[in-house]
């Protein structure tokens, strides 16, 4: 996969793509729907499959003390991506004069000057250019005043329900991680590098892989079932595991972040990277009377998260 960073595309030869265009949060069946579509058009005509979206998140840049809300980092979404086969991944820089193009100059500069797109498909509810008063109509005129072909894709619904990045982050937020991963498509996953913690885990007898969460969406606080996957080092594979998200109310720390116990491993782990995938939400964070008392608990949270997990592939 190709990443361009900014939306003047140099080479023609990389020219001619067809598109999705989105922000792409969780990459969720809606947006894997946009994504068949754009495939579809790519094969036919033998262009580049490409994806444009926005670094910064427009939400980012408009309100940067807002609490996050992503649903994973800009490096994860484009593993994600290229996994897909997407071979033009177009990230935007979201900037004062990207959010200040007008909508036709949007369509008219980047779209067809700029990367020189065949044909884009966005979802029906898309919108674009300053203000976000451009609707998939105008994205219609724009096309074909400019010469780029355009498919609106419907809106996917899991049991009803519309799926939605913002329908995926309440599902998370409530503590339900089937729900989301149903609009999703696979597990939600938090990735990212094992960093040092206080050194406690080991003396409890319950080492844990600790993650940030920073700058992510946070799933509700508590104890999860996961999966985890090693994804370097020398203990690449996957395990069971049960996992904190929270603040860790025993020890008084305000930073939230993951820490994960995997079953039946022991090995060095830090600096490496962890894929871990929510699901099943067990129980809140508590604070209990005495290490006693967690350690207890923990051995029942692991009890219960190998009962689930040992049904799941
Ligand atoms: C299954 C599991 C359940 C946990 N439950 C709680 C809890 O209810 N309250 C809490 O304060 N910390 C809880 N923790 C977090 C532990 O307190 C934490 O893993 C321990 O302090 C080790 O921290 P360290 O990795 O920074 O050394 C839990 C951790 C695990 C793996
Ligand atoms: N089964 C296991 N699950 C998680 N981490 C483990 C396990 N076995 C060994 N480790 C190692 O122990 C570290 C966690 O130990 P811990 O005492 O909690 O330290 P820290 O506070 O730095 O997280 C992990 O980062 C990993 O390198």
């Amino acid at each position: 996969m190709k990443t361009f960073t900014h939306w003047t595309v140099p080479g023609a030869a990389d020219k001619g793509a067809a598109a999705a265009i989105g922000n792409f949060d969780g990459v969720h069946l809606g947006h894997q729907a946009v994504i068949d579509i754009a495939r579809a058009a790519a094969v036919r005509t033998d262009a580049p499959l490409g994806i444009v979206t926005f670094e910064p998140h427009p939400r980012e840049y408009f309100a940067p003390t807002a609490p996050p809300f992503r649903l994973m980092s800009a490096e994860t979404k484009s593993h994600r991506l290229e996994k897909l086969g997407i071979d033009h991944l177009y990230q935007l820089p979201f900037d004062a004069t990207l959010a200040g193009l007008t909508p036709e100059a949007f369509a008219r500069d980047v779209i067809a000057g700029g990367l020189g797109l065949s044909h884009v498909v966005v979802g029906r509810d898309f919108c674009f250019g300053k203000g976000r008063k451009g609707t998939v109509q105008d994205l219609q005129r724009c096309g074909a005043a400019h010469g780029f072909d355009v498919t609106v894709a419907d809106i996917v619904a899991t049991d009803g329900k519309e799926v939605s990045s913002t329908n995926i982050r309440t599902a998370l937020a409530e503590g339900r991680p089937r729900d989301a991963a149903a609009m999703l498509g696979h597990w939600h996953r938090v990735d990212g590098e094992v960093i040092h913690g206080d050194k406690r885990g080991k003396e409890l007898g319950y080492p844990t892989a600790n993650m940030s969460i920073a700058g992510l969406h946070p799933p509700k606080f508590g104890v999860y079932a996961v999966k985890a996957d090693i994804l370097t080092g020398p203990h690449q594979g996957t395990h069971d595991g049960a996992a904190s998200i929270g603040v860790r109310p025993m020890f008084g720390t305000n930073v939230p972040n993951l820490e994960t116990f995997l079953f039946d491993f022991d090995g060095d782990l830090y600096g490496e990277h962890l894929s871990i995938a929510l699901v099943d939400f067990l129980r809140p964070e508590v604070r209990f009377d005495g290490l006693d008392a967690l350690t207890e608990q923990m051995a029942r949270d692991c009890r219960e998260a190998r009962a689930i997990l040992a049904d799941i592939p």
